[in-house]
């Protein structure tokens, strides 16, 4: 029997510690990988070596050579009718939970999203039983649920065991050891209609900043009124080097492409400061969002479940608030302009060989 891991080279480390801490002593991990025609495997094959990977099984098809969720799929499933192991586990990505989904559907299989802890019948994960494993074919794992706000342990019986791992997950310390890792090369049929879902085209950010990268996201719900609401949003994340993010109900009504929707069903971030501008913080978006560091709601409501758990909550109307608050930040920034001018102009005024602490100190402020 062997473990799957569908991994590319940055989830890899992790994918496949998880799965030697879940396989049985006696089992492979291996990987599988989707590719077109040129795609170079012996480099990724040398890295998996490394995390202790016997075979990398690289599927190639022309539609396989880009992301393209319903291909990646049908291939997976038809890699685990050849190879019959007994799980495979991916990154729970947003790429990976849509290829097991896929896969899932079209094998008939089980699929336990979001794992943070994982515990397989045979493996090195010690379930109290004193011998390793309990060998009964079942998987224990402990899963995320509702954006994270909930844990639930469940129990996979399957004969082969569809799994996403979270980033969050636990990963015991099992010893690894390196592998020549084989490549083997494997080819599939893909129906044409399979390619309906690909890349088109990829646009790279202006700012170089993502919804999930970015250090400051504001975001904007209902209470901005529209689309046109959204350009002093616009404003205000330029001035303070961020990103524009919105509710559900902003892409809902079409005002927000979904790749700014913050939330359950868009992405979750961690900003250094999230402004959440007519937000009523529904748990589906609260879940999105409760990582960052500071957060700043303003809300005509006060009762709104965003103002109780905000960082800090501004009580009123965004046309209003948001205005004076970039009005403030212009004015603070062109006070320390003047300031700065100020002091350039009395350092250049001080007489040769006077030597003010200020100018000691901070020769070259200009
Ligand atoms: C399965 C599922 C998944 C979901 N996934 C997501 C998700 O990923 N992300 C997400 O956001 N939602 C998601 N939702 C929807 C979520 O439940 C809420 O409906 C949604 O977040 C509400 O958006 P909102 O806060 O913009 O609107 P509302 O809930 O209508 O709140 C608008 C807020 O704006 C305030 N307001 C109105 N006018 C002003 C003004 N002029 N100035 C200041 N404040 C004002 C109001 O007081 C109110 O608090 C999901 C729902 C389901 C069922």
């Amino acid at each position: 029997m062997q473990l799957i891991v569908v991994a590319d080279a940055a989830t890899a480390p992790e994918l496949a510690a998880v799965a030697r801490s879940v396989a049985g002593r006696d089992d492979a991990v291996e990987a599988v990988t989707f590719a077109g025609a040129g795609f170079p495997a012996a480099d990724l094959a040398r890295e998996l070596g490394g995390h202790g990977v016997s075979r990398l099984h690289v599927v190639r098809h022309e539609l396989l050579g880009d992301y393209a969720p319903e291909a990646w799929g049908s291939a997976l499933a038809t890699v685990i009718d050849r190879l019959g192991p007994s799980g495979v586990l991916a990154p729970a990505t947003h790429r990976g939970t849509e290829v097991l989904t896929h896969a899932a559907a079209r094998a008939g299989l089980p699929l336990a999203t979001n794992c943070v802890r994982l515990a397989g019948d045979g493996g090195s994960v010690d379930d109290g039983s004193g011998d390793g494993g309990s060998g009964d074919g079942v998987w224990r794992v402990t899963r995320t649920r509702s954006g994270g706000v909930l844990l639930e342990d469940a129990e996979l019986a399957a004969p082969v065991k569809l799994v996403t791992v979270a980033a969050a997950v636990e990963i015991p310390g099992v010893p690894v050891q390196a592998a020549d890792c084989e490549v083997v090369e494997s080819a599939v049929d893909v129906p044409p209609e399979l390619g309906r879902t690909r890349v088109a085209e990829r646009v790279a950010s202006e700012t170089g900043l993502s919804l999930s990268t970015a250090p400051v996201v504001v975001s904007g719900g209902r209470g901005v009124g529209g689309a046109d609401g959204f350009a002093v949003l616009e404003q205000l994340a330029e001035r303070l080097g961020g990103v524009v993010g919105c509710s559900r109900v902003a892409t809902n009504n079409g005002w927000r492409p979904h790749r700014d929707q913050v939330g359950l069903t868009g992405t979750k971030i961690a900003a250094d400061l999230y402004i959440a501008c007519g937000i009523s913080g529904a748990t589906q978006h609260w879940v999105g969002c409760m990582d960052s560091a500071v957060i700043l709601a303003i809300n005509t409501d006060p009762e709104a479940p965003m103002m109780q758990r905000a960082t800090y909550a501004v009580e009123g109307d965004v046309h209003e608030v948001l205005p004076a608050v970039l009005e403030e930040i212009r004015r603070r920034g062109e006070s320390a302009v003047a300031a700065r001018a100020d002091r350039h102009a009395t350092e250049e005024a001080a007489p040769a060989g006077s030597s003010s602490a200020a100018s000691s100190a901070a020769p070259s402020a200009g």
